[in-house]
């Protein structure tokens, strides 16, 4: 049985017209590229919006949003098509139980993505919260250990609850930069990404605002405080990362197993061969010259 037709994506015709608009050429230039399809997968620790955000990128209700830490463990893929172009958006279980890395769910995650190619990683997390912590870098390792580094040169930052009154009277663009430069960071020092490797992989960063009280422009669109609307944001830089020239994340069972750290062992191999075989001539040419020189041992 072959894999049942997406199907139409609806959604997108309730965005208001302005934001239709901006998505349809950019889906459009997608589509000039050739990437007829593009596959998200969203992850993040537990109740940050990961359901919430895939909701408002399709546009229609399509996975299950809780206020409570939710008991579906199980990652779910969302496809829609849209004149012969298909998003695929894969929601994951958050990656934190009771504190700890909830391996559990990783590797459900592994098991879900085995054979699949990564377009983009949407790594989720809150606008509104002050600190990040040891747990955020462990978290981002655990992701790194199962898909490779690589997987940060196809992500995005996804900052949710971004309509918000920044303490102190901070002014808003200041507060989300140094939240998103704190998040960065532990996505570096989590994923031990070198500083020398650091500019051709900057991680573009999104804020977005779920709810349905958040704030609109004239011309019905959902704007952020400082006025920007979101949605095309949110769909641009996923569609620049998508296109930007490092690869797609096959995922594939040699990634997995991890045999990223097996294969620098491997490249020893020809090394070692090689320097073996001189040591051996060397001895031979040695052997050589005594017999030749009647030097041996008598
Ligand atoms: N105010 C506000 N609330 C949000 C936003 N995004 C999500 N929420 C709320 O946060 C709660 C958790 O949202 P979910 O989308 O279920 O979060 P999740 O990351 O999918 O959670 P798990 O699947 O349990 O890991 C829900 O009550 C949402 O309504 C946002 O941008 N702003
Ligand atoms: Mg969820």
């Amino acid at each position: 049985m072959g894999t049942p037709l997406p199907r139409e994506w609806l959604g997108l015709q309730q965005f208001p017209a302005a934001t239709q608009t901006k998505l349809f050429e950019l889906l459009g230039k997608l589509k000039q590229e050739n990437a007829n399809t593009l596959t998200i997968v969203v992850m993040g620790k537990g109740g940050v919006g990961k359901s919430s955000t895939i909701n408002s990128l399709i546009g229609e209700q399509v996975v299950r949003v809780t206020a409570f830490q939710s008991e579906g463990l199980r990652p779910v893929m969302v496809s829609r098509s849209w004149a012969g172009f298909t998003l695929n958006v894969i929601d994951t279980p958050g990656l934190v139980e009771a504190g700890y890395v909830n391996h559990q769910a990783l590797e459900l995650i592994k098991g879900f993505l085995l054979n699949k190619t990564i377009d983009v990683l949407l790594y989720v997390d809150r606008l509104d919260v002050y600190r990040v912590d040891n747990l955020d870098k462990q978290i981002i390792r655990a992701i790194t250990n199962s898909f490779g580094k690589e997987i940060w040169r196809k992500s995005l930052l996804v900052l949710t609850h971004a309509q918000l009154c920044p303490p102190d009277g901070l002014n808003y663009d200041v507060f989300s930069s140094k939240r998103s430069e704190g998040v960065l960071k532990a996505i570096r020092m989590g994923a031990r990404i070198r500083k020398m490797d650091l500019e051709d992989s900057v991680i573009p960063v999104v804020l977005v605002e779920n709810t349905g009280r958040c704030n609109k422009n004239d011309i019905d669109e959902k704007i952020l405080p400082n006025g920007e609307a979101w949605v095309p944001n949110l769909v641009k830089a996923i569609t620049g990362v998508a296109t930007n020239k490092s690869r797609a994340i096959v995922v594939s069972k040699k990634l997995l197993d991890g045999s990223d750290a097996n294969d620098k062992g491997k490249l020893w191999i020809p090394v070692i061969l090689g320097v073996q075989w001189l040591v051996l001539k060397w001895i031979q040419g040695a052997i050589k010259k005594d017999i030749a020189t009647g030097s041996g041992p008598l």
